[in-house]
């Protein structure tokens, strides 16, 4: 029988510190199938006609998000760590289930009213997203939905970004 796109990830524990549970999407990718169905199945949570923009985040949801954007023939947006970006940016700091990051975008990335959907691999604590989201609409942008390949139900993602359209592909429902 055809594997389901979960069946190709892998968890490590206590990575990358006791407590943890880290789901390694290398396994996802590594297999041709994995890589396929994984693309599919998040674009096909996208209602093109909905959007103008594909955004993705450094560094996990560029690797899902440039495809999308192709498929879907769609501009494709980088939100970066900070000091990546050459041009004028905007930024914006947040919190992580571990540790703490600064992302940025161009300021011309986004025209206003642009509908922007953003691709990003995992909703963990949603800290990621949620700085996305106000990045975007500080440059005039419309969040139109986030999209994820996994969501770790259990750290409550979700109720951060309730503001947002949020989707994803596989849901664990603990942390
Ligand atoms: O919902 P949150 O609690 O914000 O966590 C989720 C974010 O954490 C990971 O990225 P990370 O910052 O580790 O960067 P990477 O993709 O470069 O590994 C993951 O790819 C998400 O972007
Ligand atoms: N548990 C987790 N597994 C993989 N990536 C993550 N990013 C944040 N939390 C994560």
């Amino acid at each position: 029988m055809k594997k389901s796109v979960e069946e190709y990830v892998r968890s490590i524990p206590d990575f990358p510190e006791p407590g943890i549970i880290f789901r390694d999407i290398t396994s996802v990718l590594q297999d041709a199938e994995g890589l396929h169905m994984a693309i599919d199945e998040m674009q096909a949570l996208i209602d093109a006609d909905k959007v103008d923009v594909i955004a993705g985040t450094e560094s996990r949801g560029f690797i899902f998000g440039a495809p999308i954007a192709y498929n879907l023939h769609k501009p494709f947006v980088l939100i970066r760590k900070k000091g990546k970006l050459p041009c004028e940016t905007v930024s914006r700091s947040y919190d992580l289930e571990y540790g703490t990051a600064e992302i940025e975008m161009h300021k011309d990335a986004i025209k206003p009213g642009q509908r922007v959907v953003v691709i990003d691999d995992l909703l963990a604590t949603g800290g990621t997203l949620e700085a996305c989201n106000k990045l975007i609409e500080e440059l005039g942008g419309v969040v139109a939905k986030n999209v994820f390949l996994i969501e770790l139900a259990g750290l409550k993602g979700r109720e951060k970004l309730k503001d947002y359209e949020v989707a994803s592909v596989i849901r664990y429902d603990g942390k």
